[in-house]
């Protein structure tokens, strides 16, 4: 018997950023939007150890070792409730690596959720955003999905609420940024300067209550945007290009160097895509829109 599990990317809608904890995390307040891109993620009992595949455009540069937030994800799950982690899991990876856009995170996720359903565990939803949250401050959210503030370091979710359907385009780039380099250099790039406790945008909640693209796209903040650009300044150009093409909104998508446009609507999308496309400011173009569903069981 095998389990199947679909699970989005997320784009962050406000990323607001305080200053570095004891820990070296930092607090944030992250309003997250899961959006229609998904990695799926198959397991199967297996009888030679826990195994992992990885089929897809970036597959060549997901780890296929115990570092995979999939295997620890299988691991700390077999783990808490006595099962064996002998499986193999095989992840379809359409969100691209190192990206911004959680993928990472979601095969974390989406592999929790697999095993919890293979090996009927009967955890409670609080326990699984439990393991979800040791695995890392995104995973939570790929979990539910939909739309939600993250405070905390991001893992602790109040969800939110959707009034209709935002249309993005999403610019993958050249070469791929690590997160925690890019909170480094938002801390260096802070040196010397006051920074503020990070805050929810009242208006940007109610936007998406309204599903009033217009108002989003005049509230969309992201304070690792400087930290991105100054890591990867081509980025500014993949910016104003999008902008240029009839973007509401231009932003990098979380640490980047994904960059994310909201667009009015699927014809607006296909102009911003053919722009960006033709522009050789980015790798690859796709369209997408959210709330998307959090992980979800698709095949057993
Ligand atoms: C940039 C975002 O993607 C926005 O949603 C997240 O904040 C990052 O979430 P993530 O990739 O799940 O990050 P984690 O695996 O928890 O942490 C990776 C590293 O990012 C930095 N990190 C992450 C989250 C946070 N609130 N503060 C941090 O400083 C830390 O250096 C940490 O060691
Ligand atoms: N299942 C996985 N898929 C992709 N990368 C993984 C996975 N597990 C571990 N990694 C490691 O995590 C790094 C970050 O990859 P990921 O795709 O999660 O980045 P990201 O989307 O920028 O994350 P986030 O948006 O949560 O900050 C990769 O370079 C890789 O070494």
């Amino acid at each position: 018997m095998s389990v199947t599990v679909r699970v989005p990317a997320k784009v962050n809608v406000q990323l607001a950023v305080g200053a570095a904890r004891p820990d070296g995390f930092h607090d944030l307040a992250n309003v997250f939007l899961a959006v229609g891109l998904y990695d799926e993620v198959t397991v199967t009992p297996s009888a030679d150890g826990l195994r992992i595949t990885c089929e897809g455009p970036d597959a060549g540069q997901v780890p296929l070792d115990r570092t995979n937030l999939a295997a620890r994800a299988a691991l700390l799950l077999a783990d808490r409730y006595g099962r064996s982690a002998d499986v193999h899991i095989h992840i379809a990876k359409d969100i691209p690596v190192a990206g911004g856009m959680a993928g990472g995170s979601a095969d974390g996720a989406g592999a929790l959720l697999a095993c919890d359903t293979l090996w009927e565990t009967d955890a409670s939803r609080e326990e699984l955003l439990d393991i979800c949250a040791e695995l890392g401050s995104d995973v939570p959210f790929s979990l539910v999905g939909g739309a939600a503030l993250g405070t905390g370091r991001g893992e602790r979710l109040t969800p939110l609420e959707t009034g209709g359907t935002f249309h993005w385009v999403f610019a993958m780039a050249s070469r791929g940024l690590s997160t925690p380099a890019v909170f480094r250099e938002f801390d260096r790039l802070a040196e010397g300067r006051h920074v503020p406790e990070p805050v929810a945008s009242q208006e940007l909640i109610a936007a998406l209550a309204k599903g009033d693209a217009d108002t989003l796209a005049a509230t969309v903040t992201n304070d690792l945007q400087p930290a991105a650009l100054s890591l990867f300044p081509e980025l500014a150009g993949t910016l104003a290009t999008g902008r240029e093409a009839g973007a509401l909104a231009a932003l990098v998508s979380g640490s980047g160097p994904t960059t994310a446009f909201l667009v009015r609507d699927p014809e607006s999308a296909a102009a911003v895509q053919r722009a960006l496309a033709a522009s050789g400011t980015c790798r690859s173009v796709r369209t997408a829109s959210g709330p998307a569903p959090g992980a979800t069981v698709t095949g057993r």
